[in-house]
């Protein structure tokens, strides 16, 4: 790999000779693949129970693991029933540490494609409020798609700049992820398109956007709230003295230490030109790439000065259960022959709201989002067509299937769950009507049984397509 020398000077000129050595080494090695199972869904233990990859555990995460490089999980039924994330094992490390809990509300600030928004939501286990956010309009579409595969039935997801965001939540969230965009030094082995726009200059450009996005998270986050800022690069001016100089002009926000597991290193004050915050830095963390298995990270965990009192009263949202009872009777219908097990709305931490013809379940609790660029105002449920409702892709994903009256069972090795995920019709006997298709018992989409065929509603942006 012909790493840019300009980067390899700079790290020279930061680490000891044996330090850079093994540093520039690592990238000659291949690079490390992880996997996280979604516990929204099932537990290690039983993941690990149904198949037999050689699966070995990342350190800082209970759920992440290792994979080999010749596996191809994203070729498995059960990647389609989103019953594990493919992440980078040192990506897993800063919601590891954010360590978030049932009840909270969280922001994820900068969460395109979604991989620590995944895990933030399974460690809320449905209960509390995810908002997450990328500003990026593209990029969101696969938030989306991901908070959606993944069975996330508490988030609200944005396409918002941070000060715009911060209009609606002043010192509303009890943790906050700021994933930064970075100079992605970090990625070099997993994309080296990366290696093409690296420069000088794009340093102090990101250094620009996470000042920016670091002030505004500020002002979202209680009083004895924690913010976890992460990169996954190595320059000191987007880490350690980014850090120093939020710190300096925060005087309200203190670094809590980090543990450090095996191979993690403490974040190095002597980068910084901060004689305040000095001492705080090396709680903050290093990993690098020829220390650990993993790409590469920097992690710091604040936390803003203050107790933390009850949470504000739940704003109410647009119109209550009641009154959409007698508007959305289709839904009802649908619900009743469909899902009759299911208890979903009458949880009262959610209330059923209308966007244009759409029906979602939202989190209870929120403020008023009529001003911000919203992608989901909560659990998309599905679409009133008329005289009937739709139910969507979203909603199959959040499901379990004892809820559903009708369920097709496939099992993980039969032919027809891949022609299922390919969008094929299937001429197999199934009920007449809305059908939970499932792979051993964990849905993957909707089919609409004929009696002889199973019609097949699995969205067309979501097939499995051969060679990708
Ligand atoms: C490192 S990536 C995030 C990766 C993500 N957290 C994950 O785990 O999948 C940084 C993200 O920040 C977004 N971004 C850049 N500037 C932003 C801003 N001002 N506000 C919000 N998001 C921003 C980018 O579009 C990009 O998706």
């Amino acid at each position: 790999m012909n790493i840019p020398e300009a980067f390899a000077a700079r790290m020279k000129s930061l680490l000891s000779e044996e330090e850079h050595r093994a540093f520039i080494a690592s990238y000659m090695e291949p690079r490390r693949q992880g996997l996280r199972v979604n516990r929204l869904k099932l537990s290690p233990d039983t993941l690990l129970a149904r198949v037999d990859w050689p699966l070995s555990p990342v350190p800082w995460t209970e759920d992440g693991f290792y994979y080999p490089e010749n596996l191809r999980p994203a070729k498995h039924p059960y990647y389609h029933a989103g019953l594990y994330y493919i992440q980078e094992p040192s990506a897993m490390s800063p919601a590891s540490v954010l360590d978030v809990h049932p009840g909270e509300r969280v922001l994820d600030l900068c969460a395109a494609p979604g991989g620590k928004t995944t895990q933030l939501a399974a460690s809320l286990q449905g209960e509390g409020i995810l908002v997450t956010n990328d500003n990026n309009p593209n990029r969101v579409k696969a938030l989306v798609k991901n908070v959606e595969l993944y069975g996330i039935r508490n988030a609200v997801v944005t396409n918002e700049t941070p000060d715009k965001l911060a209009v609606v939540f002043p010192e509303y969230f009890d943790k906050i992820l700021v994933d930064a965009p970075c100079s992605g030094e970090g990625m070099f082995r997993k994309e080296p398109d990366m290696m093409k726009n690296w420069s000088e200059t794009a340093i102090e450009a990101c250094c620009g956007m996470q000042r920016s996005i670091l002030m505004d998270a500020a002002r979202m986050l209680r009083p004895g709230g924690r913010l976890l800022y992460s990169t996954c690069t190595f320059a000191p001016e987007e880490n350690e003295q980014m850090i120093a100089e939020f710190l300096d002009r925060h005087p309200d926000f203190s670094v809590v230490p980090v543990y450090m597991h095996e191979g993690w290193e403490k974040g190095r004050p002597e980068w910084t030109r901060s004689a305040v915050s000095y001492a705080q830095i090396s709680g903050t963390a290093r990993l690098w790439p020829h220390r650990i298995k993993g790409e590469g990270h920097y992690v710091a965990l604040l936390q803003k000065a203050g107790e933390m009192t009850d949470p504000a009263p739940a704003y109410s949202m647009t119109k209550g259960k009641k009154s959409l009872e007698k508007e959305l009777p289709d839904f009802y219908t649908f619900v009743k022959e469909t899902l009759p097990n299911w208890k979903g709305f009458e949880d009262s931490l959610f209330t059923l709201t209308m966007h244009d013809d759409r029906v979602f379940l939202s989190p209870m609790g929120l403020p008023d989002l009529k001003h911000l660029r919203l992608a989901r105002q909560g659990w998309l449920l599905g679409t009133i067509k008329k005289k009937r409702f739709e139910p969507s892709q979203a909603f199959a994903m959040g499901l379990q299937a004892t809820d559903a009256a009708h369920t097709v069972y496939f099992t993980a090795n039969d032919p027809d769950v891949i022609r299922y995920v390919k969008g094929e019709t299937l001429m197999i006997q199934a009920e007449k009507g809305w059908n939970l298709v499932c792979v051993d018992g964990y849905p993957l989409g909707w089919a609409k049984g004929t009696g002889t065929s199973l019609k097949n509603m699995y969205p067309a942006g979501w097939r499995w397509i051969d060679g990708a």
